[in-house]
């Protein structure tokens, strides 16, 4: 659906994003994740025509971008970090002028209005001046005044920042909800637990440069330095870790509550010995489960960026 190769974007001698590529398949939902001035708003004003590309190619949907912008725009969504409706319409009349930009008929941008004005839960705030909207409506009616004419992909930068954290939620799900019904997104965020969530495939991006790129499985598989399996079981734990370390002498073992221990091996773990060694000594297995790394500890171990640190630069810059 995407393609994008060699994507440069200088202000003077500065480069703010360099030689960028990756790619975003149909259905996909694919992140950006970075610190502030990473590149992401740059790169995103770029795949949507909003600043012009100093150098590189992006195709969408077989579309040269360099060449066709007004054509690909059609086919895009763009929902930038700062809302562009305006502040002296009404809901529903913002959703009609930005159906009418797109050329929709009178009728039809009517029905597409009250029914994205339903489906975001702002049905009884259509008749609300857009100035009168809290931080939370605003991004859910610039999100909606995205979708206004059902593009095949959409953009969205930093969707979820400076909102209270329930419109944030119900954001999230209307993006997997708009994903599932086919529409492949491509957002930017500085929100770690965002992008593992929401997004099929993430890249980081650090000073203008995609420092990794890939789904959020494989980028966890490179913070895995050992295997871990947590079994939660009907005994006490401290008793039975000492049988464990005898009959398994190549594993660690961790007690992790009264009634859990966890298995370490820098090799992968088979269950099915522990299984039978719990069963033979009369303990019944409630949940064995593998313990993975987090997508932060991925991001702290290749960019050595602390997460919190990321949030609060940009939380206050936002207030
Ligand atoms: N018009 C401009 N002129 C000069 N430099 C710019 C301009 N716009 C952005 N930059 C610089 O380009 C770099 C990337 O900025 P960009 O806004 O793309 O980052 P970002 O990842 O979106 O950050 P944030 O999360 O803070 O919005 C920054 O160093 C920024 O200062």
């Amino acid at each position: 659906m995407l393609e994008v190769n060699g994507l440069t974007k200088k202000y003077g001698d500065f480069a703010a994003v360099k030689d960028v590529a990756f790619s975003v398949a149909k259905g996909e939902i694919f992140g950006f994740l970075g610190p502030n001035g990473a590149g992401k708003t740059t790169t995103i004003n770029m795949l949507t025509g909003l600043a012009k590309i100093t150098s590189g190619s992006v195709n969408l949907s077989g579309i040269d971008l360099t060449r066709h912008i007004k054509q690909a725009q059609q086919l895009m969504g763009i929902v930038p970090d700062e809302s562009n409706l305006y502040e002296e319409l009404d809901g529903f009349e913002n959703l009609c002028f930005c159906a009418s930009l797109y050329g929709l008929e009178k009728r039809m941008r009517e029905e597409r209005a009250r029914h994205l004005l339903s489906q975001f839960g702002l049905a009884d705030t259509g008749k609300k001046l857009f100035k009168a909207y809290s931080k939370g409506m605003k991004r859910k009616l610039t999100i909606a005044a995205g979708i206004i004419h059902e593009p095949k992909v959409l953009f969205l930068d930093e969707p979820t920042t400076g909102i209270d954290v329930a419109s944030a939620r119900q954001i999230r799900s209307l993006i997997k909800e708009l994903n599932k019904n086919g529409t492949t997104v491509f957002l930017t965020t500085h929100y770690i637990e965002e992008a593992e969530r929401l997004c099929h495939r993430v890249a980081f991006i650090v000073g203008g440069e995609i420092v990794r790129c890939g789904t959020t499985d494989e980028l966890m598989q490179e913070a895995q330095r050992e295997s871990i399996v947590q079994f939660s079981f009907d005994g006490g734990a401290s008793k039975i870790t000492q049988v464990i370390k005898v009959e398994f002498p190549d594993y660690t073992v961790e007690i992790t509550g009264d009634n859990s221990i966890r298995i370490h091996s820098p090799a992968s773990i088979n269950l099915m010995p522990f299984m039978r060694f719990f069963e033979d000594n009369g303990l019944t297995v409630f949940e064995a489960k593998i313990i993975r790394p987090s997508l932060e500890e991925v991001f702290v171990k290749v960019t050595g960026i602390e997460p919190e640190k990321m949030k609060k630069e940009k939380e206050g810059r936002k207030k």
